[in-house]
Formats: C-alpha cells, structure tokens, sequence
C-alpha cells in the first residue's frame, strides 16, 4: 500500500491533484511540497482530501512527490481561510493559496542570496543606457532583474556594468532575525477616554476569542495609538500581528511611528520587497518570529502560526478591495480570518462604511468611540465655497475665499494643502481647430496630459505618447488646449499666486516609493514645504501639526458616475482630508469648493452632522435593497474580439435562472467599454441578503462553455461599476 497525498498545486489551471508519497518522506497537511506537472516542477500544498474532493485515479498512475520544502507547512486556519474566500469569491483555490505562498524564495533552503549594487566606479564607456542605469539604481541594491526593472534598462546592460566594475555582487543574509518590538519602549500617556477604550482592546486580546471590533474615532483622536496598547498586549503575550493598511506610501511613516512606541520597526509587507526582503520576511512570518507586520491587503493570506490581532486601518478605504484576480475585500475577509484564528479583529476609522456600521447595529462587532480629538486639538471648521456665487478668475481654479486663507497661513507661517483627486496637468486635451479628442488606443478613456514628464498617459493601462506639437487630426500647429484641472495645474496656478511659497505636488507620479515618502514627510516636518497640491495619496494618516488650512478643489468630482456609494465615498473623502487640519495647537480651516452647496453631503460636512448623512444614506439602501441590506454581484466578460465578448454575455444573460430572491440585469455594454484592449460587457446580479448567490452563479456559469479568447470574471460585493 502506498500513501497518497493530495495537493492544491499552485498553479492557476489546475485543481487538486493526488501523488504519492514516496517512502522516507513525511507530510502532513499544510506540508510545502514539489510535485512534477508533466516535465515541470510545482509547488502545492498538502491538503485534507475530504475538504477538496476531486476526481480519484489509481494508485498505480500516481506519480511521486519530489520534496517537502524546507519551511513551516500552512497552518490550519489559514487553509480554512483559502477555502472560504475561493468558495466566497468564486475563485479558485489554488489562486487563493499563492497570496499565502507568495514566494518560491521562501521555501528554497538557501539562506543567502546574491545581490547586486553600484560601487561608484564610473565606467570608461558610458552609453546613455548605461548612464541612465547608474542614475536610476542610485543607492539600491536587487537581483540582475530587479536592477533591469528599476533602471528601465535590459539585464544584458546590467551585467555589462558588472563585468566593468561600475556594478558588484554582495551576499545578503535572509534569514537574519528581526528585533523583538518591546511593548515597555515608549507608551504614551493615555487620556481617559482612550484608556478605557485600549483597556477592552487589551482584554479582548488576552482573552484571544473571536470579536470583531469597529474603532470609530475621529481624525486625530488616537485611534493609532490605542491600537498600538492592543499590539504591546499581544506581543507580551508572544503573539503575532497584522496591521493592514490601505496603501504601500502609508508604511512608511507607520514605520517610524511603531519605532517610537516599540523600539524598533515592525516587518513590511508590500509589493515593493526585493527577493531577499520577500524571502527573508516570509520566512520570519511563517516561523512565528515576526511579531508584528504591516503591509497592504496582501499581506493578510500570510501563514502566520499563531495570530493573535488583526487590525484593519482606515478600515472603510475602498483600495481594500482587489479589482483584479481574486476580487477579495480584505475588510471582510481580516474579519474571516480573525474568526478561524480565533483572535479579535479591530477595524480602525474616521468615517466607518455602511456596511461596518450595519454589522454593529445587528451586534456582530463591538463599537468603541473617541469622539473628541486629542489633547488640545480641536476639529477643523468646514465652509462651503459656491462656485457660482464666488467663481475663481477666468481659466483659474482657485475662488477668492480659499486663495485670502492660504494668503493667511503663508503669513502666519503655516501650511496649506490643496486636495484634487487628479494626476496630471488636465484630464482630457483637445484642438480648437477641429475637436480632436485624445483619446487612450486601448481603453475607453481620454488620455491625461501630464506637463511634468511632457507626455499624455492613459490611467487604465499605462500607456503614454509624447505630448504632441501638432494636431494629428488637422495638422494644424499650437492648437491643443487642456480642458480642466489636474493636480500639475492647481500646482502652476498657486506659483502665481505665491511666487515665494514653496509648492510640493503629491501623488503616486511624485511619490511612488517609501522612501519619497519619507522624504515627503521630512520636508513637511522641516516647514521646507508651504503648500501640498495632492490627490488622496496625501488625505490620510498624516500628521502634520503645522498644516491649518485645507482646500478641497473640486467637491463634486466624486459625485459624478453616481455609483451607490458615491456620496459616501466623497463624504469620508472630504472628512479624512479636513482630518489633516489643525492637529497640533493650531486651528485649522477647510474649504470645500462646490457647485452643489444644497446636495445633503455637503451639508452634512458643513454642519458636521455626520449622524444625519449616514441615516439618510443609510434608509436609501434600504429602500433599494442595496448593500448591505441586499447584495450585489457583477460579472464582466470581455475579449479582445468584440463579437466574440457579446455573444457570450449574451449567452450568459439568456440563460440566467429566474427566481423570486433575485434579478438579473443586462448584458450592457461596461461604462469603460474598453480596458487594455478588451471589449467588457457586464451583467449584474442583485438579490435578497439571505440568497446564496454564489451557489446560484456556480451552477448557473458552471453549466456554460464559451470560447477561449473570452474570459468572464465574477466580482462578488462589487466597489467598482465601471
Ligand atoms: N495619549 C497620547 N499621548 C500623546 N500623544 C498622543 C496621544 N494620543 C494621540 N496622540 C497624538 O495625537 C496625534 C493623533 O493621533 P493618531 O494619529 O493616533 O490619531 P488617529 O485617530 O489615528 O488619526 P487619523 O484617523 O487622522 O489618522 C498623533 O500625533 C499622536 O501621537
Ligand atoms: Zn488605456
């Protein structure tokens, strides 16, 4: 008799498959292994059969195992977890595992890996390539491919500075310890009411059972702070944590503010790891060593042994949900988590979604508030600005009101922040002489001008062209004109005005990688910036005590394309932006400029009546059976073959099943009709809370066959219904 093992193999196309066991080798479930796939090698994972069944074949057509992998196998919850968000999401599970099993490094026994940097010799030869190589690489160190990647050059460059002497090879250690956070290294003072709030945190944390807990506390309260008692209480207690954050630029000054508290820095955990961080990261996760980590979503399929807290911070962001893949919510599925863990989960925010608000009122999650600011801090006073009564200049984007108060704090000495949810110069250019509109080859989208790099770049797939001198329309010459405003030029306009400020523009173009984050922060810290022309990159987590004035340049921005959370999502916009005002001794002001000073948001952000807005916004999902009172799920189909896109949804749409829970709406044609290429249609799934609809659209979708060049995605809860 031999043994059989079955494995979640990682590889997309593939279910479970059975080897066996050779003798001598011992696994268990959760076991790393390498298994062959015809003449290649995977890994997968051991798993409990019963738990994935799959087609059974004879022992004798089984093939061996290769290897257990030299790490830590995947810890029980954790396969719970990837089985419930495949089931969940309509996934498979194989692509679920590889968020956990994130790199092949990892279970590679080799402690070393060969990295390389500049030496800062200069080679004899300096082609442009290479020149451009040195300068982009600058203090960094990554593999051959890493080096390519970041230099925008071939590998062939790289090793061709090596083989001169301008690059070098060094052996880094991977599986050097992290230092242990020490919960005693710097604790705040706390004031009563967060003492009393960190106080249940802590218990909860002690007591280590499932409780889903939603902080709600306004900008500046403390909210990081009394988190950080509930993370001191489970590393006393030898636990691990996650910390989720919404976006990679907010590690960094969550980093240095850890460092504070504890000692030292926490392990990050993000798509800008080198190899050897990855491997060496994974490694201490996986061991139990890394007490605590943070990082963005995908931080949270990692096989932690012994989780203790999972805190979720700006818990309502919408960037938590995955848009591609596995069209997971990591919100929800932190909440999952902590429930197969049985450790409590803590979502952390200014403005709680609808959706947490409404877990609380039906009791599954504790609410704790802090409803007053900080020490001496008050919260900012938030004005209106009608742009029909106090219009800026003609061709300007800046009304007289807002342009007196950054006149104030520049003379004060203080700094202002202008908010514009958009990169670039101008979002769409066109020629006065004959209406010729940029727009993207590949997507349904105008092409975005983008004055710093002298380029229109499409934000959907990337793609740029220089910006042209001509019109490739008409010919004719100096005839393009940008039409509205982007961050770039709010950024020109405020030089006008305050020819002697200094003006930093802040958005994933200027500030892609932590370390200009940092930077960012020094020269906030260090007064060396007058005034911040952002997007959202810069509405969040920082805190800035010198920074008293906020402008919001477009308020209704958001409203436009009025998908359901619409309101809600300009509502906590515009709160977290105003939360970055006035957090030190100083006062601050927001301004918020609008045509619609009646709609009830902006009403509701003047009056500071946020209980208001939420019910209102609250009862009309109700009365639509929208989320969470009902539920959503979109399916996309798409090719590059546009006939080929429509028969199958139409296909799909034909034979949706007809039940009285339930309703299917289209096909119809995605609003971004085109992304990178492919033709979208969408049908979209609205039903009662109770109706399994994933069951409903397993059956329904399993029961279909459509051709190769189609794909059909399932987004389950959708944010995003374009
Ligand atoms: N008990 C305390 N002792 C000393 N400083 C504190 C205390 N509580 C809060 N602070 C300080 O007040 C500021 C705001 O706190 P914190 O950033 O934790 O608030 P928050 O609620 O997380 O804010 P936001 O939602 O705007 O990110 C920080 O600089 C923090 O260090
Ligand atoms: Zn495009």
């Amino acid at each position: 008799m031999s043994s059989r093992a079955r494995i979640l193999v990682l590889h997309p196309a593939l279910g479970p498959l059975d080897y066996r066991v050779p003798q001598g080798m011992a696994v268990e479930p959760g076991s790393i292994v390498v298994v062959p796939i015809g003449p290649r090698q995977y890994a997968g994972v051991v798993w409990e059969p019963e738990r994935l069944p799959t087609e059974e074949i004879g022992d004798n057509r089984l093939r061996n195992l290769i290897a257990v992998a030299d790490a830590p196998p995947i810890p029980e919850p954790v396969r719970r977890l990837v089985e419930w968000t495949a089931d969940y999401y309509l996934s498979p599970p194989s692509a679920v595992l590889a968020m956990a099993v994130r790199t092949s490094a990892a279970f590679e026994s080799a402690p070393t890996i060969t990295e390389y940097r500049a030496t800062g010799v200069v080679p004899e030869r300096l082609t442009p390539q290479r020149a451009q190589a040195l300068e982009r690489i600058g203090e960094r160190q990554g593999l051959v491919r890493e080096l390519a990647t970041i230099a925008d050059v071939s590998e062939g460059v790289i090793r061709g500075l090596c083989k001169v002497g301008a690059i070098e090879a060094v052996t880094v250690d991977t599986d050097s310890p992290y230092p242990l956070p020490d919960p005693a290294f710097g604790p705040p003072e706390l004031s009563r009411e967060q003492s009393d709030v960190a106080g249940i945190l802590r218990q909860s944390v002690e007591a280590a059972s499932f409780q889903p807990f939603l902080l709600d506390g306004v900008t500046g309260s403390g909210k990081t702070e009394v988190y950080f008692e509930a993370i001191a209480a489970a590393i006393t207690a030898g636990q691990q944590t996650i910390v989720l954050l919404p976006e990679i630029a907010l590690t960094e000054p969550f980093l240095t503010r850890f460092a504070a508290r504890f000692g030292c820095e926490p392990v990050a955990w993000h798509s800008g790891l080198r190899t050897s961080q990855r491997r060496r990261a994974w490694r201490a996760i996986a061991s139990g060593e890394a007490l605590v980590t943070v990082g963005a979503r995908s931080a949270l399929f990692l096989p932690y042994p012994k989780l203790g807290l999972i805190v979720v911070d700006e818990a309502h962001e919408t960037s938590f949900k995955q848009e591609e893949g596995v069209h997971y919510h990591a919100r929800d599925v932190a909440v999952m988590r902590g429930r197969f863990e049985d450790c409590p989960v803590i979502l952390a925010s200014a403005t709680p979604a609808i959706e947490s608000r409404h877990q609380v009122e039906l009791g599954r999650y504790a609410e704790l508030k802090l409803p007053g600011r900080f020490g001496v801090a008050e919260l900012p006073d938030i004005e209106a600005i009608d742009l029909i009564k106090e219009p800026p200049d003609r061709g300007r984007w800046l009304s007289p009101r807002l342009i007196l108060a950054i006149d104030a704090a520049l003379e004060r000495g203080e700094q202002s922040l202008l908010f514009l949810n958009r990169r670039g110069y101008a979002p769409l250019t066109l020629c006065r002489h004959c209406g010729h509109r940029f727009q993207c080859p590949n997507c349904t989208a105008w092409m975005v001008e983008h004055r710093l790099i002298r380029r229109l770049a499409c934000h959907h797939c990337g793609h740029t062209v220089p910006t042209p001198e001509i019109c490739p329309e008409c010919e004719e010459a100096d005839s393009l004109v940008a039409c509205g405003p982007g961050v770039e030029r709010i950024a020109d306009e405020a030089a006008l005005l305050w020819p002697n400020a200094e003006i930093a523009i802040v958005t994933s173009d200027t500030m892609w990688s932590p370390a200009k984050a940092a930077e960012f922060v020094q020269r906030m810290e260090h007064k060396d910036i007058d005034i911040v022309v952002g997007t959202q990159l810069v509405t969040k987590g920082y805190h800035f005590p010198n920074l008293t004035v906020v402008g919001v340049v477009d308020a209704d921005l958001g409203l436009d394309g009025g998908d359901l959370r619409a309101a809600e999502r300009t509502f906590q916009q515009i709160m977290q932006v105003s939360g970055r005002a006035g957090r030190g001794e100083k006062p601050g002001s927001v301004f918020i400029q609008t045509h619609a000073p009646d709609a009830r948001v902006m009403h509701a952000l003047v009056s500071g009546d946020s209980a208001a807005f939420y019910a209102a916004e609250t009862e009309a999902r109700r009365e639509a059976g929208a989320p969470p009172y009902g539920r959503y799920a979109a399916i996309i189909v798409s090719s590059e073959d546009k006939a080929a896109a429509d028969e199958t949804a139409r296909m799909i749409g034909r034979t949706a099943p007809r039940r009285d829970e339930m309703h299917v709406y289209g096909p119809a044609p995605a609003p971004l009709a085109m992304l990178r290429g492919r033709h979208r249609f969408r049908l979209l799934v609205h039903a009662r809370r109770a109706f399994d609809v994933q069951d409903m659209i397993r059956d329904w979708l399993g029961a279909l066959e459509w051709s190769a060049k189609v794909r059909v995605a399932v987004d389950v809860d959708p944010y995003s219904f374009l």
